[in-house]
């Protein structure tokens, strides 16, 4: 799946990827539907399915992927979950590939179900089904490798997958990935595990399925990573609303623009609300708003050598 990834981000010049966390809230009132006849939840996960749609059709063709966040899902209950679902459907049918943002993880036999649920199959009988069946879930692997094998298992059999939490994009993420032991911080001795996890999954381009996140406020940690693995392809969130900078992504990147795929989220999603754009319908904004992320990257790319271009 990871060499699937690379050929978009090449193909449109575009390491971003658009994140869906879409809270009800976020959606402009004249948007809104005026079918009042069901329930709230019913609504609200309507509407969300909708707007998510309407981004979708406007950033196709300038990302080559997305992240649902299943957090702003399940807080709309089964309706909400049926959303996450449908969403990943159309982005998939409209040639997005898709990351579940869903850090799960547990003891072996309960991350196999979770593995099934998000990127493997759930088995019924004679029957096999793709459940969700996003292209990438992001894992908490801090349960340790047990809980993760399952993950990779389903990578490998199905041509997925993930990416392990590392070093997270949070403010208080060093209280303990920063602890040392052994003089080896927490997040890079996770580092090495995600190397060794993912050592059967490296495609065409040097990189394997079995991925990290890193957040982009934290590149200095960022750069000791990259020093000793350069197999890990990095999701990289923290951009934009969190305050990353393109400068503090290059990092991740190797000279050929790989290595690293960015997240915005909010910024994007509710970029109608920016002065910038605030004449624009919200699909248009956030069209724009990622067309100006994909300027100052590739501009930050090319002061610093980085290129697509053979
Ligand atoms: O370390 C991490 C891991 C995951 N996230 C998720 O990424 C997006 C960021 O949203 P923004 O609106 O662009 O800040 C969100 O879904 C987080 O849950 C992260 O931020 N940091």
């Amino acid at each position: 799946m990871i060499d699937k990834l690379i050929e978009q981000i090449i193909e449109k010049k575009s390491p971003i990827c658009v994140g869906l966390d879409t809270k009800f809230d976020y959606i402009p009132q004249e948007f809104l539907s005026h079918e009042f006849s069901t329930d709230a939840l019913t609504y609200a996960a309507n509407n969300i399915f909708q707007y998510n749609c309407a981004l979708v059709d406007a950033i196709a063709d300038i990302v080559p992927a997305v992240k649902v966040q299943a957090a702003y899902y399940e807080m709309y209950g089964c309706e909400g979950v049926k959303a996450f679902r449908d969403t990943i459907r159309y982005a998939k049918n409209a040639g997005l590939i898709v990351i579940a943002d869903v850090k799960r993880n547990d003891i072996g036999a309960t991350a196999t179900a979770y593995s099934s649920a998000y990127i493997g199959r759930t088995k019924i009988g004679e029957e096999e089904l793709a459940v969700f069946n996003a292209d990438f879930a992001t894992v908490n692997g801090y349960l340790g490798t047990d809980g993760i094998a399952p993950f990779v298992e389903d990578c490998k059999k199905y041509d997925k997958g993930i990416f392990v939490l590392v070093k997270t994009s949070n403010k208080s993420s060093g209280e303990i990935q920063d602890l040392e032991f052994e003089h080896k911080t927490i997040y890079n001795r996770m580092a090495d595990y995600v190397q060794e996890w993912g050592k059967e999954c490296i495609g065409t381009y040097g990189y394997s399925s079995v991925g990290a996140v890193i957040g982009a406020t934290y590149p200095q940690q960022a750069a000791r990573i990259r020093e000793t693995h350069p197999h890990i392809f990095v999701l990289i969130p923290g951009y934009g609303a969190q305050g990353g900078s393109a400068e503090g992504l290059l990092p991740n990147f190797d000279q050929k623009g790989l290595g690293g795929i960015v997240n915005n989220s909010r910024a994007i999603l509710t970029a109608y609300r920016n002065e910038a754009y605030v004449k624009m319908p919200f699909d248009k904004a956030a069209r724009e708003a990622t067309l100006a992320m994909q300027r100052d990257i590739l501009d930050t790319f090319d002061k610093n050598g980085i290129s697509y271009d053979e």
